[in-house]
């Protein structure tokens, strides 16, 4: 499963009955709820880093990266658009070492 997949899954649940699955639920409950729930999950995950607890760590971040998805799909932002933005920031900074060399 790629990030590129799930995402895909969640914007087909936008258009979903409610009642045949929780993340056409959460996306009927409108963005600010999605982003609440973003908000909630990365919490946890921050709990789980600071009591160094790998295996909470790691279905927090699940949580996380999923709660993510939502809520970009919530708002129509494009995956890729944000992926596209990391790939922008690196190629500046590879300029910029460059640069520094
Ligand atoms: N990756 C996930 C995923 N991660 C977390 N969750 C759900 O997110 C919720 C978060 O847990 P909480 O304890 O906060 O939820 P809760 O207490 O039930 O909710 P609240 O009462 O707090 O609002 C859980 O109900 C999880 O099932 C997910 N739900 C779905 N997916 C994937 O999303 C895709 C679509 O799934 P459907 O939701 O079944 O369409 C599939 O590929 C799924 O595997």
């Amino acid at each position: 499963m790629t990030l590129d997949d799930l995402f895909v899954t969640i914007q087909s649940r936008k258009s979903a009955d409610p009642s045949s699955s929780w993340t056409a639920q959460l996306l009927a409950k409108g963005p600010e709820k999605c982003a609440e729930k973003f908000g909630e999950e990365a919490v946890e995950a921050i709990i789980e880093a600071v009591k160094d607890d790998k295996a909470g760590l790691t279905s927090e971040a699940a949580d996380v990266l999923y709660h993510l998805l939502v809520m970009l799909a919530s708002r129509d932002v494009a995956l890729s658009d944000v992926l596209d933005e990391l790939s922008r920031r690196q190629a500046q900074s590879g300029l910029a070492e460059k640069a520094a060399r």
